[in-house]
């Protein structure tokens, strides 16, 4: 069996952004003041392959460990969810948002009850979203997920109960990297909540004076995304790094729960989203925490 390993991303230094087309630093407007040049600064890419062999587990949590501690988001590869399952969702999810805005509406929650929403262009940005709940769920919440395209329902059923399990094992790593027992984290998430966010972020003729979304943090254990093409930023010791998009990885990044989790000891990953001049962006933001209930949990989303 091959070691288990944990290969390092390319350096996301000036020549390497410049060359995916973003400008440099002296030329972006001071949001976007973005470009780590040091080449120590490369994400984790974290081989999760061996994670529940004894003889390499220990080596997998360790960098698991390391990556929350340093960074609060590491790209996994060998995560155990099927390329066709996170493929169709992309798929539906493009098909959806290329359908006509009369449809699209449709979804658009006429009350705070509803779990599922649809929003167009929130805070003045070029962003249209569609959100609901992923956890709990049941067939009365499902019939009201999109039914346009018709495969929508099943794909996003496959993807987010895929994705939840992939949450409870980098639960249960987490856990034993912070010393406690494997169920530690899992624990908090029995009747746990689940989210999605699909983001449709227009290409842009001027990126450099835009933002697909503001810095935040988000308020769940952890956001398991996906997406087609870079746009996703961290802020990593004050700087603004490109999450680099790596076919066949997912990304992973700590919320503010896993923060009060760990006692401090991971922080919640500040990020936010840069526009695309040609391409247009499509991301999954899958949110996974502790019980919300209620209007709580539709707020949440
Ligand atoms: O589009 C992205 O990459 C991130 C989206 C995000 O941060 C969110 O939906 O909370
Ligand atoms: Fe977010």
């Amino acid at each position: 069996m091959a070691p288990p390993t944990t290969l390092n991303a390319a350096p996301l230094d000036i020549v390497e952004v410049n060359q995916k087309g973003v400008k440099h630093q002296s030329e972006l407007a001071p949001y976007q003041s973005i470009v780590t040049p040091s080449s120590i600064s490369t994400i984790p890419i974290i081989n999760l392959h061996g994670l529940d062999d004894p003889l390499t587990k220990a080596s997998i949590i360790k960098a698991i460990d390391k990556a929350c501690t340093d960074w609060g988001l590491f790209l996994v590869v060998n995560h155990g969810i099927e390329e066709s399952t996170i493929e169709e969702m992309l798929e539906c999810v493009k098909a959806f948002f290329t359908l006509p805005l009369e449809e699209k509406m449709k979804y658009m929650a006429r009350d705070l009850t509803i779990p599922v929403d649809y929003i167009s262009q929130p805070n003045g940005t070029l962003r249209e979203v569609l959100r609901h709940q992923g956890r709990p769920t049941s067939d009365e919440i499902i019939l009201l997920w999109p039914s346009k395209p018709s495969n929508y329902k099943d794909a996003a059923k496959a993807f987010l109960e895929a994705t939840w399990r992939l949450a409870m094992r980098l639960a249960r790593a987490i856990s034993e990297g912070l010393g406690k027992d494997e169920g530690y984290v899992e624990g908090t998430m029995e009747d746990g909540f689940q989210y999605i966010l699909c983001n449709y972020y227009p290409p842009c003729p001027n990126p450099q004076q835009a933002l697909g979304m503001g810095p935040h943090t988000d308020q769940c254990h952890m956001v398991i995304l996906t997406d087609n093409v870079d746009g996703l930023q961290l802020k990593h010791i004050g700087k603004w790094v490109t999450v680099p998009n790596v076919p066949g990885a997912l990304v992973v990044f700590l919320g503010t729960s896993m923060e009060k989790a760990s006692e401090g000891r991971y922080k919640a990953a500040e990020h936010q989203v840069m526009v695309n001049e040609k391409t247009a962006r499509i991301s999954l933001a899958v949110g996974n925490g502790t019980e919300i209930k209620g209007l709580d949990a539709r707020l949440h989303l």
